[in-house]
């Protein structure tokens, strides 16, 4: 009975999900937010946090330090103490459930120095909260990856992107300094003058090196609009050309592509604004708008170049209201007219929450019918990319977003050159061919992106060896730092807390 009964409910869940998520997490993200915006209301308003900050960082070094005590045989690993469901990356890691976890309640904006045009944060500060405040105060932070939720810590250990990336890099390389404590429970500040190697070990260590207490970010001022113009395309190579050429002018602030089958695209350029100059506002962001990527379709649809003015934090989010082009799958009638009117200010649901409540099933469902990887290639590949996305998973439309990578020391560099653009060719979706098989198309697409030097974004399903893994990072600095620090009984390899095998 209880079997039959727990059937039914699996059945519902996978099915009629959107009942569950319209009734339940749609009012309990709602809930949820209130509760956030009210808390970092006030903590900013009193400016108390850069006093509470250092008690803050001693109570994580007591931690560390009363962990040090423990006996080397019985001495578990460390990780952080946030819990699996509240991340972004697509699992959880299994690790959470048996290291010594360390609360890191590090949520503050600690100050920003119009002066020195920088923001120092905390690592649990998300990118919702810094857009809300940094923006009415006339600046921004160059690289701001779209989801609220995404933490600077998170972003810092493991990667962020987003459309101004060709002009500033990942987000690692818009941060000036980063505060550390090691394994011994001391506290360290790096930057490019200041314990160099460190700083430039820290991106894409994932918390294998040490607990980051505060990151200082580099801040450049914010206009009212983003001007957007969007270019259809019906050849992707015209497309691909068209691309190399405008992503080495610095006047295209944002450069973004939507591709919406093998062959048609858009090309988005924007530029920050505070005229309008007669055109056409746009608040992409207000609940009853269609979901972007939907807006951009249709523009396809229509073959005509497009110019509009959007609300700069509504450009940043654009994709938040329809997680990219997820929520599809879990409302299949979100971006229905009636639905937006009457519920659309209550999406999207948190993922934190939509993680929480996906079930074995589920899961399943995800790891066999889906697929969300994000492979950073040469930008010259683009077309090679596309082609080869295309003969393994169909899936469109392909989130694809070009960014420089300096040649600086660490995990992630270009083979050769001083420096390179590359592209984030995202791939989120239900993929079109029956020939999918999650492990093997995923390793084909690892293995043709490693022969092209590129790179997989780690907050997704990895299941590459880890011969292969070290072959597509450069392990030398981080190699040395973990021997230095040594980072070997707190901390595992990056390897073991993101491969397939470490996640459920
Ligand atoms: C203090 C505060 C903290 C928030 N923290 C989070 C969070 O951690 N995660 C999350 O997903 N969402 C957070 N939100 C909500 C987030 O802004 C919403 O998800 C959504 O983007 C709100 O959009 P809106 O267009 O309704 O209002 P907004 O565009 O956010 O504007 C409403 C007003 O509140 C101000 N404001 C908005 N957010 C903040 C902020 N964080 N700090 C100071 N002033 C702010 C704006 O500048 C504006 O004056 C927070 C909101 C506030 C006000
Ligand atoms: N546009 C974009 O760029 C997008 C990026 N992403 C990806 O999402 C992830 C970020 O998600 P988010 O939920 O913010 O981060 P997570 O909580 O998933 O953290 C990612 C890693 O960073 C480590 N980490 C986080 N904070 C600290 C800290 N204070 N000290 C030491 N280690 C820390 C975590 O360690 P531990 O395991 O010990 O907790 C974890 O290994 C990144 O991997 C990013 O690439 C996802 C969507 C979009
Ligand atoms: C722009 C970049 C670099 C990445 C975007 C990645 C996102 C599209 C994914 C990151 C985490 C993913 C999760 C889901 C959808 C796609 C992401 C937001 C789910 C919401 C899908 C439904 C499952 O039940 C829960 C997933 C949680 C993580």
């Amino acid at each position: 009975m209880a079997l039959k009964t727990t059937g039914l409910f699996e059945y519902i869940l996978i099915n009629y999900r959107w009942v569950f998520v319209c009734l339940f997490l749609l009012p309990v993200s709602f809930f949820f937010d209130a509760w956030m915006y009210l808390r970092n209301y006030i903590v900013f308003k009193l400016n108390s946090a850069p006093l509470l900050h250092d008690k803050k960082v001693q109570y994580v070094q007591k931690q560390i330090q009363d962990w040090n005590k423990i006996e080397k045989q019985n001495k578990p690993r460390l990780c952080t103490a946030r819990p699996g469901w509240q991340t972004m990356s697509f699992r959880e890691g299994i690790y959470k459930d048996t290291y010594h976890k360390i609360q890191v309640n590090l949520v503050d904006i600690l100050q920003v120095d119009e002066m020195k045009q920088t923001v120092r944060v905390e690592p649990l500060v998300n990118m919702g909260q810094l857009t809300a405040t940094l923006n009415k105060l006339g600046w921004t932070i160059p690289v701001l990856p779209e989801m609220d939720d995404l933490t600077v810590g998170g972003l810092v250990m493991g990667t962020g992107i987003e459309s101004s990336s060709h002009i500033y890099g990942l987000f690692q390389h818009t941060c000036l300094s980063y505060e550390l404590i090691l394994p011994d429970g001391s506290l360290v500040t790096c930057s490019e003058i200041e314990n160099r190697e460190l700083f430039y070990g820290i991106p894409w260590s994932y918390g294998t090196l040490g607990i980051l207490t505060a990151v200082e970010i580099k801040l450049i001022p914010a206009k009212k609009y983003i001007q957007l113009t969007y270019q259809p395309f019906r050849s992707l190579e015209k497309m691909a050309d068209y691309l190399q050429k405008i992503v080495v002018n610095e006047k295209n602030e944002f450069v973004e592509v939507l591709a919406f089958n093998e062959d048609e695209s858009v090309v988005m350029i924007g530029k920050q604004t505070d005229k309008i100059n007669g055109g056409v506002v746009n608040s992409i962001g207000k609940w009853y708008k269609p979901w972007f990527f939907k807006h951009v379709e249709s523009i396809l649809g229509n073959n005509k170049c497009v110019t509009e003015y959007i609300p700069l934090r509504d450009y940043y989010h654009r994709h938040t209201r329809s997680i990219f082009w997820e929520l599809q799958d879990i409302i299949p009638f979100g971006n229905n007219f009636i639905f937006r009117f009457l519920l659309g200010w209550l999406v999207p649901p948190k993922v934190s929450l939509l993680k929480l409540t996906t079930t074995e099933t589920i899961k399943k469902l995800y790891t066999n019918h889906h697929i969300i990887q994000d492979m950073l290639i040469p930008l010259k590949y683009l077309k090679k990319s596309i082609d080869f996305f295309h003969k393994e998973t169909r899936v469109y439309p392909l989130w694809i977003c070009p960014f420089k990578l300096p040649n600086n020391p660490g995990f992630v560099h270009p083979a050769k050159s001083n420096v390179e653009m590359y592209v984030d060719i995202g791939v989120y979706g239900v993929p079109k061919i029956a020939s999918f098989k999650p492990r093997d198309t995923t390793r084909r697409i690892e293995k043709f992106v490693m022969d092209l030097n590129g790179f997989q974004m780690l907050y997704a399903d990895i299941y590459t060896t880890k011969e292969e893994f070290r072959k597509m990072f450069d392990h030398t600095l981080y190699d040395e730092l973990r021997d230095k620090l040594k980072c070997n009984d707190a901390f595992p390899e990056v390897y073991d807390k993101v491969s397939k095998e470490a996640r459920r």
